[in-house]
């Protein structure tokens, strides 16, 4: 039954997706037959630059880096204990999810605007039906996508989507093209041997870390709205094999695009017959997503070298494939830079968790860093080999675009000069944003490599938060005549603990630091706000969340907003809110509060 919606729910205008012709529903051979091994090569030459150029250099090694991963041959395993979707990358799919007096937990009226969608809407008595899927919305065309991924570096078929459903894409009235889509709504063809559904403790996670990042300014997939199922859902949070009931949640999760590394590998991995998808989907993207890439002028010159010197040329002119991963590459690359700039520490860098946009999708089991620890994973299916830690981030970033421009040259869509080329991109973009973010975080006007890394290892030895050190730094005045036994002041809130021999280290890191804010001649109180803006006061830690799940569980969604509202302005001063920026209390070091597994 459609229902008679009001003004701006109804005028939503929904538009075609994915290409037509892939539609699993379409296709007289939609095959759901058990999984078919086959041979599929994935080796990756890593080109010496490119590896050259990634960030390790800033946080020393760390055990367990992803050498390994850098290359070999892996077996399509493929989901053996489900079925397969083939030659489709989408299938048409409703949400299928019980509710049962489902309640609206927090929406966001900022992603509303993005939508046309007007505020009021989210008080409408229907709308957590509407977004929780039981009741369809006017227009809306319903799939889940086909995608597959390398997970912790092994290839692992296909895998999604398994439980998150696109209700449709929309055109707002500026022409973006946003799409809708519900996590947790129920079982699709691809979900494999699990439920479909997803628990509140995690949407509320990915709810608040979602608009928490763009709050910060990072590409994001942004989230509309979490609504509480009624219904209960079984999970065994620790692996110890005692699950436990918990309420069950939809969050409405909003992008330009869900399309990932995954969703073009899983069609190379499958050989001769889905090679004219991986193509179609490229094109797809390109039309919607990279369309001045369509429009390059042809006569420009953009040639270049491809690595090191005799090398051959590429020219990103002649082919708008190469082109266009040579963006997806530096897209990542940027993103990665941010996240090291705040601490991030995304958790599970599969590629089927790489946006083609460049955009934070997948918020598991995430941490931001409280301590600055290089080797810290929020992870703790990651703790064995901390392939995912916070310093592996950049490296891991590259590792994936090897994946992604494999897929593209198995495709025949590109060449090797011109996939090496995309990784020696990542490798020099993501060098400059770094730099770039670490110079302005020091309120500094040129880069300087040499007290960047002496700072960082400062503050890996003395477990300095990594959040709160970079706010209270601007406090330090450019003045080479304040006397030894002061320096530290602006520092002692966040330096806790330290001895005479580490203060001693501490006083000469700021002796050099001050003569650097002295060469670079800019004035404290403009540095200060400078500073200011890109070293947040607040950032999502996950006690903050943990608190807000614990409330919400017993029925008061207050706590959810309230973080909300706090990490939508993180650069701000804001009064009545500093318990927000305080250190994790001793309660959040317990098991599944700073340490998550996949669960969810
Ligand atoms: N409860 C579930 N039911 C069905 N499929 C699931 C479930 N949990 C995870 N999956 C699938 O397993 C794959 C890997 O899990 P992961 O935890 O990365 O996914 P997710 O959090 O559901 O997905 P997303 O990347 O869309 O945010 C995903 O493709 C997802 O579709």
């Amino acid at each position: 039954m459609l229902l008679n919606l009001s003004p701006s729910l109804s005028s939503l205008r929904f538009t075609s997706s994915l290409p037509r012709r892939c539609c699993s529903n379409r296709l007289p051979f939609l095959s759901r037959s058990p999984t078919t091994r086959r041979r599929f090569s994935l080796s990756v030459k890593m080109d010496s630059t490119a590896r050259r150029r990634s960030a390790g250099e800033f946080y020393g090694r760390v055990a367990g880096t992803t050498e390994r991963g850098f290359g070999g041959e892996v077996e399509a395993r493929g989901a053996e204990l489900g079925s397969l979707v083939l030659r489709a990358c989408y299938t048409k799919v409703s949400p299928s999810v019980q509710v049962e007096n489902p309640k609206l937990v927090v929406w966001s009226d900022s992603v509303a605007k993005l939508l046309d969608l007007d505020p009021q809407e989210f008080e409408r008595p229907d709308f957590p039906l509407l977004f929780s899927g039981a009741l369809p919305l006017v227009g809306g065309l319903p799939y889940a996508q086909c995608y597959g991924g390398h997970q912790f570096g092994v290839w692992a078929g296909q895998l999604g989507d398994g439980r998150a459903i696109t209700l449709g894409e929309l055109l707002n009235s500026r022409g973006e093209r946003w799409e809708l889509q519900l996590k947790g709504a129920g079982k699709t063809p691809y979900s494999r041997f699990a439920d479909g559904l997803a628990v509140l403790r995690s949407s509320i996670r990915e709810f608040l870390c979602s608009e928490a990042m763009h709050g910060l300014g990072i590409p994001t997939t942004r989230a509309l709205c979490l609504v509480a199922t009624g219904k209960y859902v079984s999970r065994d949070m620790f692996y110890d094999g005692n699950p436990k009931d918990e309420p069950g949640a939809i969050v409405c999760r909003v992008a330009q695009s869900f399309l990932r590394f995954g969703s073009y590998q899983i069609h190379a991995s499958r050989g001769k017959e889905d090679l004219e998808i991986v193509r179609l989907l490229a094109d797809y993207a390109i039309r919607h997503h990279f369309s001045h890439i369509e429009k390059m002028d042809k006569s420009e010159d953009l040639s270049f070298g491809a690595g090191q010197e005799g090398s051959p040329v590429v020219d990103l002119t002649s082919n708008k494939y190469a082109a266009w991963s040579v963006e997806v590459a530096e897209r990542t690359a940027s993103l990665i830079a941010s996240w090291q700039g705040v601490g991030f520490t995304h958790g599970v860098l599969n590629t089927d968790n790489m946006s083609i946009l460049g955009l934070t999708i997948d918020y598991g089991p995430f941490g931001f860093l409280d301590a600055f620890d290089p080797s810290y994973t929020p992870n703790t299916t990651d703790l064995p080999g901390r392939r995912y830690c916070f310093a592996n981030q950049p490296d891991i970033g590259l590792w994936n675009i090897a994946q992604f421009t494999t897929t593209l040259e198995a495709a025949n869509l590109i060449s090797k000069d011109e996939a090496n080329y995309a990784m020696e991109r990542y490798g020099n973009k993501f060098m400059d944003e770094y730099q770039a973010i670490m110079t302005r975080k020091l309120g500094l006007a040129k880069y300087n490599k040499q007290l960047i890394s002496k700072l960082l290892n400062n503050m890996a030895v003395d477990k300095v938060d990594y959040t709160n050190f970079f706010r209270v730094l601007s406090n330090i005045k450019a003045d080479p005549n304040i006397p030894e036994n002061e320096l530290l002041i602006p520092l002692k809130s966040v330096l806790l603990d330290i001895g005479q021999e580490r203060k001693e280290a501490w006083i000469s890191w700021v002796q050099t630091y001050i003569q650097e804010l002295v060469s670079n001649g800019i004035v404290d109180e403009q540095r200060k706000a400078a500073m200011n803006s890109v070293n947040p006061k607040y950032i999502l830690r996950n006690y903050l969340c943990q608190g807000a799940i614990d409330a919400a569980e017993q029925g008061d969604y207050e706590e959810v907003r309230r973080v909300l509202r706090v990490m939508q302005n993180p650069y701000d001063e804001q009064k009545g809110m500093e318990k927000y920026a305080r250190l994790p209390p001793a309660w959040a070091y317990r098991p599944g509060v700073c340490m998550l597994s996949c669960s969810s």
